[in-house]
């Protein structure tokens, strides 16, 4: 049974009226249909670019956020059909999140001890006696010293920051890490050094990790699996070595073909330079929804919307939405030119 499972879930927001929207009605669909599952010490990488719904699905499995439609499950049991204070107390200790700005989610009049020991004390894991010991350990187990506990955030560099978040995630014990863009706001040189923490921590205590990045060299080197999101939808998933090496869904190519590799020229992707921005997610296309970008789109991709399912030749986990994801998986340098009578741009568009 997966610790985490979300089925069939959506989230859609009422459009934020602005001076060129008035007059127009439409909801955001975030987060539309997705099913997603995370199993007990794995980490699973989501990818996609800006807005296609990595944060909205971040706050639902958190509990920050409820979905419009579908169950999420935590061990089996249904989150929705809890009571508020069982909900609360569940997703609170057992899912924490670590944000991308380390300097905004701690309280600058609080020193890092008060703020790790905030979840210790607010769900009295232990009598206060033993919260100061704990905090040490703490700091410890994220490569710091324990006599930092009194010190205030602005003593901290950007790395040691997010070694702090990640201690005061950790202060309640939780089974599940949702890491949005945790390193994106950090100097390159301290990068590595937070991932490999994380890693560590995952092995140590068999946590498992949610990941949203949009660097996918990160995500690779951190995930076992991967799941493309584009306009809120799920088009791929899959262990991650399968996805790399025979990515089965166009838009998942064209995010890893950005990725400058190590390998020998006849294993590189052939680059796809995607063009312009996705659909809005008030009024999404009918058929595919990548298939007004995508390069290899066929007349049909524009009105039948390709199911969720298992990639030919590969493992039975791995699966792709894409009416083609036969030959994309086949083809990989020329890519493009291998591909049946690709619709034009001006076809597209019409
Ligand atoms: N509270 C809200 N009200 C209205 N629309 C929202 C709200 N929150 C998110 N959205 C919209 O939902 C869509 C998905 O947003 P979301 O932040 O989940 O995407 P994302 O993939 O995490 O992007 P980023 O990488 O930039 O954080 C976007 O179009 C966004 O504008």
């Amino acid at each position: 049974m997966p610790l985490l499972e979300l089925e069939s879930v959506r989230r859609f927001y009422k459009q934020k009226h602005t001076m060129f929207s008035r007059g127009t009605h439409g909801q955001v669909r975030a987060v539309d249909g997705v099913d997603f599952t995370v199993d007990q010490g794995e980490t699973v990488g989501l990818v996609g670019e800006s807005g296609c719904g990595k944060s909205t699905l971040a706050r639902i499995i958190c509990g920050l956020e409820a979905p419009s439609e579908g169950t999420v499950r935590w061990n089996g049991a249904d989150v929705g059909a809890m009571s508020a204070a069982d909900r609360k107390s569940l997703l609170h200790r057992e899912v924490q999140m670590v944000f991308q700005d380390p300097h905004a989610s701690l309280d600058p009049r609080r020193s890092v001890g008060q703020s790790i020991a905030e979840g210790v004390t607010t769900h009295r894991l232990l009598p206060a006696s033993k919260v100061d010991a704990r905090v040490g350990e703490l700091l410890t187990q994220v490569g710091l010293n324990p006599e930092h506990a009194h010190r205030y955030p602005h003593e901290f560099s950007g790395g040691q920051l997010q070694r702090i978040g990640i201690a005061r995630a950790l202060a309640v014990e939780p089974k599940l890490l949702v890491c949005d863009e945790p390193v994106s706001a950090l100097d390159i040189s301290v990068r590595a050094q937070v991932l490999n923490l994380l890693n560590r921590l995952k092995r140590e205590l068999g946590l498992s990790i949610v990941f949203i990045a949009h660097d996918l060299d990160v995500v690779q080197h951190m995930s076992d699996r991967i799941v493309t999101m584009y306009l809120g939808k799920v088009v791929e998933q899959g262990d991650c070595d399968d996805v790399y090496a025979a990515t089965a869904h166009p838009y998942t190519r064209a995010l890893l073909s950005a990725i400058p590799r190590k390998l020998a020229p006849d294993e590189r992707l052939e680059r796809v330079v995607l063009e312009g921005d996705p659909p809005s997610p008030i009024d999404p296309p009918p058929g595919c929804p990548f298939h007004t970008r995508c390069y290899a789109a066929v007349e049909r991709c524009a009105t039948d919307v390709p199911a969720l399912r298992s990639v030919p030749g590969g493992q039975p986990a791995h699966h792709a939405s894409c009416h083609l994801a036969e030959q994309i998986t086949r083809s990989r340098v020329g890519m493009v030119s291998t591909l049946p009578s690709p619709l034009s741009l001006s076809e597209r568009n019409q």
